[in-house]
């Protein structure tokens, strides 16, 4: 286990830090990174942290440390009298304490994890299987426990017993699984009570005390992940912050979308954490962030010479990016109403995909630099238009003997409901390398496919000597770059070559990395797994700033606004289908075709 948390996933060798006025020592349990921070350094001072390393108790290049109003710690960090940066206190503890708990040693302390909607479908899909994924990689402290906290009445054992029914063992390590599951249940604790009820989270806050002292080790840090419904977040996190904060590490807070309907709301939301918690303490999460290839995104265009000189308007004509699934709301529709697919996912996960493809290098890896980065780049967009948008719901289809529901069939709907379930827009990025570039954006549900790409068409060869191999058509033979987010994750360059042979034929082929194949990787760690790794390691690289949630809204309050003052109605499409029609003349109108409805593109 030891062994596993030093080498993590990534580990990266270097020497030991230093802390002045305190001998030279090792991280206990982190590997030794060249760039590993120390308290020694201002905040100005800090270094990026290792570029792609993620590993257990990696130093934090946050300020989520523990202060008088974040968590009665008794004193926010001073700097030292003589004027130097060098001895910065945390509150009442000293400068060695306060150094172990920056450096996540887990050696002095425990860790908890408290989900919030503890009974709830994410929980059980996707917190507590990530949890178990992390807890077996070996990738969890020592001494780390969960616990359960919602409205419904259960005792430890019944919450494990929940636990025990979401949770898989990986295709590729199937070894001693079971073992490792009923180790894993052992550390799960159960406490209920009412989102908006001071007792039930001091009751919470009790016995996750008895549990950590339990542990021995005299310092806790604590993360709370609030899978609620919207309505009762604030509430919530005010609790958590209120009467749960450790005094003796850092905690932190992970908040998942929706983030508010429009600018209005998400202010108002940012307003009410703001008055418990830090931002610093403030992990906005967008799963889709966390997902293997866009993480991959930056690394394809900063470390190959091959594709950023090419990333811009010079060479490239539009790009898509496209979300689908083959299913409905099924058992979602009573929150899906309120939101639609624009809130539900372009205005966060296809965003976010957008601000990474298209910023400017950020100056380091460091997570303020990409976040500057990003809202840089959405701040020189416009608003999205509504005559630049379609959108779209499935209607119910007879297929195969079967028939499929529409939306409105979903008796979690309301009647005669207006919201769409699928939806394409047009963006620009008014900045020197984008001016006049279409993004295209679209995502819907009940389609024919389950998909999530991004899809770069570059502009046509000028005066090709192969023009006549490829007929009038020039898009035949354009140049198409692939980025499969899922499922099949793979990158694939379409290019034109000669056939083999005698003569000279052309055709289009690709350039093609399959992950399946070259990783041998049977099976990637899901999002939710990289991303609580992220928080225990207070990286927050792959989470939302408060203003680049503003500045996302700012770009679809005004449409979403519009379309639903006017009662636009969406068009409908057949479940299964590949969309409404219009998303075709949209993209026409700006000289594009969808590229995931190419007849050509073979692995349809
Ligand atoms: N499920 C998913 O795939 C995704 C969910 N999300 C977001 O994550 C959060 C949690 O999602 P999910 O687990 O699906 O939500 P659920 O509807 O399953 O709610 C989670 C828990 O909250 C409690 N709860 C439900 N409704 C209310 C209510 N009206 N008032 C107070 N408590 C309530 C219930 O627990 P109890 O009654 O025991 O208190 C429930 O088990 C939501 O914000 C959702 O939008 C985001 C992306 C994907
Ligand atoms: O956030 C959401 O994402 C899911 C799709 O996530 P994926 O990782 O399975 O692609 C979507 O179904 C849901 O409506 C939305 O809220």
């Amino acid at each position: 286990m030891l062994q596993q948390l030093r080498g993590g996933r990534n580990a990266v060798a270097g020497p030991s830090t230093v802390v002045k006025g305190l001998p030279a020592r090792p991280s206990v349990l982190a590997p030794q990174s060249s760039t590993s921070q120390s308290p020694c350094c201002a905040p100005a001072q800090r270094q990026a942290p290792v570029p792609g390393s993620r590993v257990i108790a990696r130093s934090s290049a946050t300020t989520d440390k523990p202060t008088a109003s974040a968590n009665g710690n008794g004193g926010a960090v001073a700097p030292a009298q003589d004027g130097t940066a060098s001895a910065y206190t945390y509150g009442n503890l000293d400068v060695e304490q306060a150094y172990d708990l920056e450096h996540n040693d887990w050696n002095t302390t425990s860790l908890s994890v408290v989900v919030v909607g503890a009974s709830g479908d994410l929980a059980k899909k996707k917190i507590f299987p990530a949890l178990f994924a992390l807890y077996y990689e070996g990738l969890l402290p020592p001494d780390f426990s969960i616990f359960g906290f919602a409205r419904s009445k259960m005792t430890d054992a019944e919450f494990r017993d929940m636990i025990a029914g979401s949770l898989t063992c990986r295709v590729s390590a199937k070894d001693k699984c079971i073992e490792a599951t009923e180790k894993f249940l052992k550390r799960c604790f159960y406490s209920p009570g009412q989102y908006d009820d001071a007792k039930s989270f001091s009751e919470l806050n009790q016995r996750m005390g008895e549990v950590e002292r339990g542990s021995g080790k005299p310092r806790s840090n604590r993360m709370f992940f609030l899978s609620i419904p919207p309505n009762v977040f604030i509430a919530a996190a005010g609790g958590a912050a209120d009467y749960c904060s450790t005094k003796t590490g850092w905690t932190r807070v992970i908040v998942e979308k929706p983030f508010g309907r429009d600018s209005a709301s998400s202010a108002a939301l940012g307003r009410g954490l703001a008055a418990h918690l830090k931002e610093e303490q403030i992990y906005r999460i967008d799963h889709y962030l966390g997902k293997e290839l866009i993480e991959n995104l930056t690394v394809l265009r900063f470390s190959n010479l091959v594709f950023e000189p090419l990333w811009s308007r010079q060479y490239i004509r539009n790009v898509q990016v496209i979300f689908s699934e083959n299913f409905g709301t099924e058992g979602r529709g009573g929150y899906f109403d309120q939101y639609g697919i624009m809130r539900d996912v372009i205005q966060n996960h296809l965003v976010q995909i957008l601000a990474l493809f298209a910023m400017e290098q950020p100056v380091s890896l460091n997570a303020e630099d990409i976040r500057n980065e990003k809202v840089k780049v959405l701040r020189c967009m416009r608003p999205v238009k509504l005559e630049d948008t379609v959108l779209g719901q499935y209607r119910s289809r007879v297929h195969g003997g079967r028939t499929l529901p529409g939306y409105l069939d979903d008796k979690t709907v309301p009647e005669g409901s207006l919201t769409p379930t699928f939806a394409a827009c047009a963006m620009f990025i008014n900045n020197a390398r984008w001016d006049g570039v279409p993004f295209l954006l679209k995502a819907g549900k009940a389609l024919h496919t389950r998909r999530a790409e991004i899809r770069v068409q570059f502009r046509h060869v000028p005066g090709s000597l192969y023009k006549h191999k490829f007929g009038p058509d020039l898009d035949n033979s354009t140049n198409e770059l692939v980025i499969r987010i899922q499922p099949k994750e793979s990158i694939y360059l379409k290019i034109n070559n000669k056939v083999p042979g005698l003569g000279l034929r052309l055709d289009t082929t690709k350039l093609d990395l399959q992950y399946g194949n070259a990783y041998n990787a049977k099976e990637l760690p899901d999002a939710y797994e990289r991303l609580l790794l992220d928080v225990v390691n207070g990286d927050k690289r792959l989470f939302i700033r408060n203003d680049e949630l503003e500045a996302a809204w700012d770009l679809f309050t005004p449409v979403l606004h519009e379309s639903e003052s006017r009662r636009v109605t969406p068009e409908l499409y057949p479940y299964g289908s590949r969309g409404p029609v219009g998303a075709h003349y949209l993209a026409a109108k700006y000289g594009v075709r969808w590229g995931d409805l190419a007849n050509d593109d073979g692995d349809e």
